[in-house]
């Protein structure tokens, strides 16, 4: 259903993205992780036609997505529904409204403005919140609610587009151990339920081997892995962040159970850094 072939993306001198290509053939769940600055998000925003490819082509459904212009871009763009680490929210906007958002780019920007949302849409808007189990909050100021519950009306809003594919940027990145598992639980349930393609960065093997079906592992704006999570052993990770022996992969865990030492925080820092 996807074919990313030798997608290349140049930034000056340096290729963010340096001739990627990957198959995926069924609506997977998949984890890309890798240190900072390999390339991950350069991915997902290329495929979300955020920022253009320097050269290359993305095969989904048998047209070229990276090719696409004007309405057809905007469609797709639609059906390719985006999350983020800081969630993206509309601060001071209550949580339906934030949720309708999600609808703009079928709607009039005069009818939005003043609020006027379709009943069914609203009614649609609810029952989301009530899947993602934050219907209680809907009349609350985005910036009122906790971290994990601002993801989830992130995911609601993305949700409202009927997306085929979910991607997620590093989306538990700003949580705590509790309310990342929330919401990649969420997350994995949505895939699970709707068939719904998601495609997440993530910056820890552990939430990667638990979540994903498949892991693709990038350095330096390439593909160094491209696996299972069984596959992903810790000398295989090693390689992956280009760490020497003293890789610590507890220290890249966000797992309640892992959480461990200033030691290890200060190793996870640097290996974000
Ligand atoms: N708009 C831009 N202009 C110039 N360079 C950029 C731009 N966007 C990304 N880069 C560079 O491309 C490379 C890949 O960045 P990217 O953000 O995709 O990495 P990443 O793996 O997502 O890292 P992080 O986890 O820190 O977000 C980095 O060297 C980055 O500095």
């Amino acid at each position: 259903m996807m074919q990313v072939k030798s997608v290349t993306r140049i930034f000056g001198q340096k290729a963010a993205l340096d001739d990627v290509s990957f198959a995926v053939e069924k609506p997977g769940f998949v984890g890309i992780i890798g240190r900072s600055g390999a390339g991950k998000s350069t991915f997902l925003r290329v495929m979300n036609r955020m920022t253009d490819a320097t050269s290359g082509s993305l095969m989904f459904d048998d047209r070229d997505v990276l090719a696409l212009e004007g309405g057809a871009k905007r469609a797709w763009q639609s059906q390719c529904a985006m999350i983020f680490q800081q969630f993206n929210l509309v601060p001071r906007l209550d949580v339906v409204s934030n949720v309708l958002h999600g609808t703009l780019n079928r709607r009039s920007t005069l009818a939005s403005m003043f609020g006027f949302w379709p009943d069914d849409d609203v009614l649609k808007a609810f029952a989301i919140l009530e899947r993602l189990d934050i219907a209680e909050q809907a009349a609350k100021r985005a910036e009122a609610l906790s971290g994990g519950q601002q993801q989830r009306v992130a995911i609601a809003r993305a949700l409202m587009q009927d997306p085929k594919v979910i991607l997620a940027d590093e989306p538990i990145a700003s949580l705590d151990p509790m309310n990342a598992q929330v919401v990649m639980d969420s997350l994995r349930r949505i895939h699970d339920e709707d068939g719904r393609m998601v495609i997440a960065n993530l910056h820890t093997l552990d939430t990667a081997r638990r979540y994903c079906d498949r892991v693709i592992g990038m350095r330096d704006g390439r593909i160094v892995f491209d696996g299972t999570p069984d596959q992903l052993t810790t000398g295989v990770a090693r390689d992956i962040y280009g760490a020497d022996a003293s890789f610590n992969e507890g220290a890249t865990s966000t797992a309640i159970e892992t959480l461990g030492t200033e030691g290890d925080d200060a190793y996870a820092q640097s290996m974000m850094a």
